[in-house]
């Protein structure tokens, strides 16, 4: 009887992999990925093969058949806007993904890798709060250019599920909730919660809110006017520069923070300067979405691989805990929310969505 899920995330650097038993977890691995190993493949489409076959190694150690497989389950990337949910994987969704025509994302693969295994597996495969789920309201997609609308691009999974489990502790559902998630990753995201609804969200793809240890964040749009016919680069390289090589990684050439946080502590003040400025920009932007909420902010939670430093949260936490109580739930559960979305919809607790038919609604104008 096939009984386990098998979970697919890919990240810019790692793959991690899963097994779940219903909500047991079984195995949980991090497949991490060199810049060598990687350099061979120009695009992240390119990169399916090369991890395909480390999924099918990690099965093989694992002693899984594909047949003990029930459901594959892949973090969902950059697609047309949708609303937040458990959606199975269709030809549409893969189209959209292969070709890139709405960004590249190495959570691009995580919908194509879940379909490889699980067609030849025979079983479903399902994304679950893919980044781009998109739950502005209308004044938010206002940017000022009628050309260029803001659109929602954020870490949509680690954020809600880690907010449903902080609330959940506190004895509060988190639809009923106003609160501020700051995922502080590699990217940064900041989103106010009203209710279960991500309403706001800096987009840090499209060069939205704080530094962070791989992206500028918010820039001068004259400067990059400027930059743009004096050296004329070309596109991919401006917006590695964006999206890769920005932030940290433009100031110290590493985004390995546990490491600059140690040498700050040793007394380099330029780094210190330069983790002050990160914090500080994160502290601008959960201001700017308790403005959001007008002010309703029940708590502001801090999660991502940032939040392991304390020296991070504690400046974080002494400058805005004006605002409200902040908690602190270092690291992520992409995998453990990725597999609960596949049990909702199996223990038929939610319906499964079409990608299809919710993109439809969107390209009709209607806001989700
Ligand atoms: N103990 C630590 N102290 C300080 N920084 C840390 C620590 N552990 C991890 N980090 C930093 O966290 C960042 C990675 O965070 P995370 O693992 O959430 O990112 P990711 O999964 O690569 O990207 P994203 O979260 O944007 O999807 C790196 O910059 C890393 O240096
Ligand atoms: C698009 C997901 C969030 C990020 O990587 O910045």
């Amino acid at each position: 009887m096939p009984q386990y899920v098998l979970v697919i995330n890919p990240g810019s650097t790692s793959t991690k992999l899963g097994l779940f038993v219903g909500k047991k977890q079984v195995k949980l691995v991090t497949l991490a990925h060199t810049t060598t190993e990687l350099a061979p493949y120009a695009t992240i489409l390119e990169q399916k093969d090369f991890r395909l076959q480390l999924i099918h190694q990690f099965l093989t150690q694992q002693q899984i058949a594909l047949t003990d497989l029930m459901a594959c389950v892949g973090r969902g990337g950059m697609m047309r806007p949708i609303s937040s949910g458990t959606y199975v994987v269709s030809p549409a969704m893969l189209a959209d993904l292969r070709s890139a025509k709405y960004g590249e994302h190495a959570s691009n693969l995580g919908a194509i890798l879940a379909d490889a295994v699980a067609k030849k597996a025979g079983c479903q495969a399902y994304i679950v709060d893919p980044v781009v789920v998109d739950e502005l309201t209308p004044v938010a997609r206002l940017s000022g250019e009628p050309n260029w609308p803001r659109r929602s691009a954020f870490h949509a999974l680690n954020q809600k599920a880690v907010a449903r489990q902080v609330l959940a502790e506190k004895g509060i559902q988190y639809e009923q909730a106003d609160v501020i998630v700051a995922h502080l990753g590699g990217g940064i995201s900041i989103g106010a919660h009203q209710h279960g609804r991500v309403i706001d969200v800096n987009n840090g793809l499209d060069g939205e809110g704080p530094y962070s240890p791989t992206r500028t964040g918010h820039i001068s749009a004259m400067a990059l006017i400027d930059y743009i016919y004096q050296q004329q680069p070309d596109k991919e390289k401006l917006k590695r520069m964006i999206t890769r090589q920005g932030g940290l990684s433009a100031y110290l050439h590493s985004t390995d923070v546990a490491a600059a946080v140690k040498k700050a502590e040793a007394g380099d003040q330029r780094i210190a300067l330069i983790l002050a400025g990160m914090v500080y920009q994160i502290n601008k932007e959960i201001a700017a979405q308790a403005s959001v909420l007008q002010g309703h902010v029940q708590r502001i939670i801090l999660t991502g691989g940032l939040a392991h430093s304390q020296y991070l949260t504690q400046a974080i936490t002494e400058q805005i805990s004006w605002l409200a109580p902040v908690t602190v739930f270092p690291g992520e559960i992409e995998m453990q929310a990725l597999n609960a979305g596949v049990q909702r919809v199996s223990n038929h607790e939610t319906k499964v969505k079409d990608y299809q038919t919710e993109a439809e609604v969107l390209a009709d104008g209607r806001t989700i």
